[in-house]
């Protein structure tokens, strides 16, 4: 049976859609058909597949799978992406909860929630100050850690660039420290509404962009008081405006794009 997709992108962070509301799949998606799907050289290729669902308490419901074929939280990204295809306006239900999206003269908002801090709800291992954290990986040292629904540890670095993300990277992922896990930001302020970002994604690896990275870059970097409560993050593949609200809801603005529509085989993959 023939299953249709739609190839999407915020920024260059990469999405393959499939909506099970117009089209149920022909049987249960596994941890392996995800990954083969998400594959750069023998699937369609994408940073994380994502499934849209009927929802009872939303307009639909989003699952998001990275590109390892692991399910997570949260994709800030994919949010604005699957925003433009209802339209602009629409409420997901997530397994972070429900996100509204409105289109923007920016491209899509997103109502991302609130931000957490506590060591367990990264989670982190052991209790320890999630604004400083007394670790480090070589250079890499005394990030914050922040849980916008699924986990981050950010680090600010003169210079994100120069970091060997591709190395560190997957050695803080994999770190104990995270039981779940965890998104690996590098950032740089350059001035007061301005921050440089580069992001290791959890299952995935580098990407040319992370929304949920963009978001708890930004929230680390005004809980540490470097910046003002609304920044303009710039990422490899562009940049996003992050705002933090008196009502401590975080907001995130930026472009969301159709590739192309296609189909494939389910039998291919399954
Ligand atoms: N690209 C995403 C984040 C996707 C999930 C992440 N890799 C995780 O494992 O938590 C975004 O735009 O937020």
């Amino acid at each position: 049976m023939r299953v249709d997709f739609t190839k999407m992108h915020g920024l260059g962070n990469d999405f393959v859609v499939l909506d099970t509301r117009a089209q149920p799949l022909p049987g249960p998606l596994s941890r392996q058909i995800a990954a083969a799907l998400a594959h750069r050289h023998t699937g369609i290729g994408c940073d994380q597949l994502i499934v849209l669902e009927p929802s009872d308490i939303a307009d639909f419901a989003m699952r998001i799978f990275n590109a390892d074929g692991g399910e997570v939280e949260a994709c800030g990204n994919a949010t604005r992406a699957v925003g433009l295809l209802a339209g602009g306006a629409a409420r997901i239900a997530t397994a972070a909860g429900i996100l509204e999206t409105q289109a923007s003269a920016g491209g899509i908002s997103v109502d991302m929630g609130e931000p957490r801090f506590d060591w367990d709800a990264i989670p982190l291992a052991y209790a320890m100050d999630t604004l400083s954290m007394p670790v480090g990986w070589e250079n890499l040292e005394n990030p914050a850690a922040v849980n916008v629904g699924n986990p981050h540890a950010v680090f600010f670095v003169p210079d994100c660039d120069a970091v060997d993300l591709e190395r560190l990277g997957p050695l803080i992922e994999h770190d104990p420290l995270f039981p779940a896990r965890v998104n690996v930001n590098v950032a740089t302020v350059t001035d007061r509404r301005h921050i440089r970002l580069r992001v290791w994604e959890r299952g995935v690896g580098l990407t040319l962009a992370c929304g949920t990275g963009a978001c708890a870059t930004a929230i680390a970097a005004m809980r540490r008081k470097l910046v003002e409560r609304e920044v303009e993050v710039a990422l490899p593949g562009g940049t996003l405006t992050i705002s933090w609200g008196a009502d401590n809801r975080i907001t995130m603005t930026g472009p969301a794009t159709t590739s192309f529509r296609g189909s494939f085989e389910w039998a291919d993959y399954a």
